[in-house]
């Protein structure tokens, strides 16, 4: 209609002219003010825009009539986005921005270097003038941030190896990686309910809590020791959190290193939001205790144990990893190149580990990992049976609870006896019980063989105690209280 009306009122050669003026007039007591966020900054793809995109997909709703669907290479997931010409709006510290997906047709190309999309497309930010310098700055700041975040949910995540030991890729990395798809979470995972709850709550802290490590002076990485016997859950638990928080994970083959700079050049090689693991550390370098006092009479000469590791086990002198290396892996001035990263290490002997390695700051939280509990037995019951709280009678979960602790069987052990009868649910908990039934009476009359030394896991809680106890001066107590356990754990 208006266009109409400016045709019959304005010859043609004014009207071009008239419609510059309006704008001019419009913009002048407009209360918005606009920024195009194109695609293509010149020849160059605009990062922001990328976000921009991204960032939106969180906020569109799945209800919309007409949204765009898009999958990035190496993503197992859709994002979702504004459709050409639709428009959304966004809060951002109270304030009410609108944003404009706008696509028009590209003019024909003469000649280009690089071929241009035949569409133009771009954002349109409409904000409020007075808002502007309040929220200009962070909220771009912000969008990049979350735009960040999303990418790195969407995209699969890499298990990385240095199994090549040291040579380095085309790209000059020492890590090979491979796509993570390990299905493991703590709903899956059978421990006692509490101490899962614990970790799940220090992993989020963890995460969440940058400014509390630069605040308080510390590097923002926490160090977890998984340990307990085989088949307890350590590698799964470790599967468990990296799906937790979606970080990669570096499988750290301390076989393959050959010397500390080489320690110090993979890990300067890993990325933040990631988890560094070596699993069963006991057996890939000998730290022990003990023998460093047998070899040097001291604590606070590391270094003497060069080449006690592998070079002496295996007989490959040339090995140079030392305990002084592995200990400033962990918490020296490298650890904290990159930033948010988890360090696991898994043993089956935590006895044989040097007091050092497992001071918090290094290990922050020892976690044991157990042999089966009734609560563990329930959650194995629900995963591969289905059995629901109260779907099993009471005699047998009485009886359940009476074995389970005394027949000292491991969750890898439940599982398979459950997988071997999955299809007929009766069978495999009479045959887990009888399972049940005769290790114990295993264990009981072991027991009374091995006279005053009681199970292996009490003699493995004694070993436990006098490690803490020599490396405290008897001050046992306060190391407790950082091991993540429950009463019943021994
Ligand atoms: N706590 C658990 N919860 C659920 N499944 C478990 C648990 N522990 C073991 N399993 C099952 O047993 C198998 C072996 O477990 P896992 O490899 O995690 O044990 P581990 O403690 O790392 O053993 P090792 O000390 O020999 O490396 C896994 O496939 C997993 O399915
Ligand atoms: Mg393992």
């Amino acid at each position: 209609f208006c266009q109409s009306l400016m045709n019959s009122v304005f010859p043609p050669e004014l009207r071009f002219a008239f419609l510059k003026l309006f704008n001019r007039v419009f913009k002048l007591f407009s209360t918005f003010c606009y920024f195009d966020i194109t695609e293509i900054d010149g020849v160059n793809t605009n990062e922001l825009y990328n976000a921009v995109q991204l960032y939106l997909s969180s906020s569109v709703s799945i209800a919309g009539n007409r949204l765009s669907l898009t999958r990035a290479v190496n993503s197992s997931s859709v994002t979702l986005g504004l459709s050409n010409n639709d428009s959304i709006v966004d809060t951002f510290n109270t304030v009410t921005v609108v944003w404009e997906h706008i696509v028009t047709q590209r003019q024909t190309q003469t000649f280009a270097w690089r071929p241009m999309p035949e569409e133009k497309r771009g954002f349109t930010l409409r904000i409020k003038k007075k808002d502007k310098n309040l929220i200009l700055d962070s909220y771009l700041d912000y969008i990049m941030e979350k735009a960040n975040e999303i990418r790195r949910m969407n995209q699969d995540r890499l298990l990385y190896t240095n199994s090549r030991g040291g040579s380095l890729d085309s790209r000059g990395l020492p890590w090979e990686s491979v796509p993570f798809k390990h299905p493991s979470t703590f709903d899956t995972l059978a421990m006692d309910p509490v101490k899962k709850q614990q970790i799940m709550e220090d992993l989020t802290d963890f995460a969440e809590c940058q400014s509390f490590y630069e605040r308080t002076g510390r590097a923002w990485k926490r160090g977890y020791l998984l340990y307990g016997p085989p088949g307890t859950g350590k590698s799964s638990m470790i599967a468990a959190m990296a799906n937790y928080l979606r970080y990669d994970i570096y499988d750290l083959e301390l076989t393959e290193v050959k010397s500390n700079s080489e320690l110090r050049k993979l890990l300067m090689k890993t990325s933040s939001k990631s988890i560094i693991v070596i699993e069963d550390i006991d057996c890939s370098i000998n730290l022990t205790n003990r023998n460093k006092k047998q070899s040097t009479g001291s604590y606070n000469e590391p270094e003497m144990l060069t080449g006690s590791g592998l070079g002496d086990d295996f007989g490959n002198g040339n090995n140079t990893i030392t305990l002084s290396g592995l200990l400033n892996f962990t918490d020296g001035l490298w650890s904290c190149c990159g930033s948010e990263r988890i360090f696991v290490f898994t043993t089956n002997h935590i006895e044989k580990l040097d007091p050092a390695l497992l001071r918090s700051g290094r290990m922050d939280m020892h976690i044991h990992m157990s042999y089966c509990t009734f609560s563990s037995v329930k959650i194995l019951l629900r995963n591969y049976l289905g059995f629901e709280e109260g779907d099993l009678n009471d005699d047998v979960l009485k009886e359940l609870e009476e074995v389970v602790d005394r027949a000292e069987i491991t969750p890898a052990d439940v599982s398979e006896a459950l997988i071997k009868n999955r299809r007929d649910k009766e069978r495999a908990v009479r045959e887990l019980l009888e399972d049940l039934r005769s290790r114990v009476e295993r264990n009981e009359k072991n027991g009374k063989l091995r006279g005053q030394n009681g199970s292996l896991e009490e003699q493995e809680k004694r070993a436990l105690d006098s490690l803490y106890a020599e490396e405290n001066g008897g001050e046992e107590e306060e190391i407790e209280d950082n091991i993540c356990k429950s009463s019943d754990d021994y």
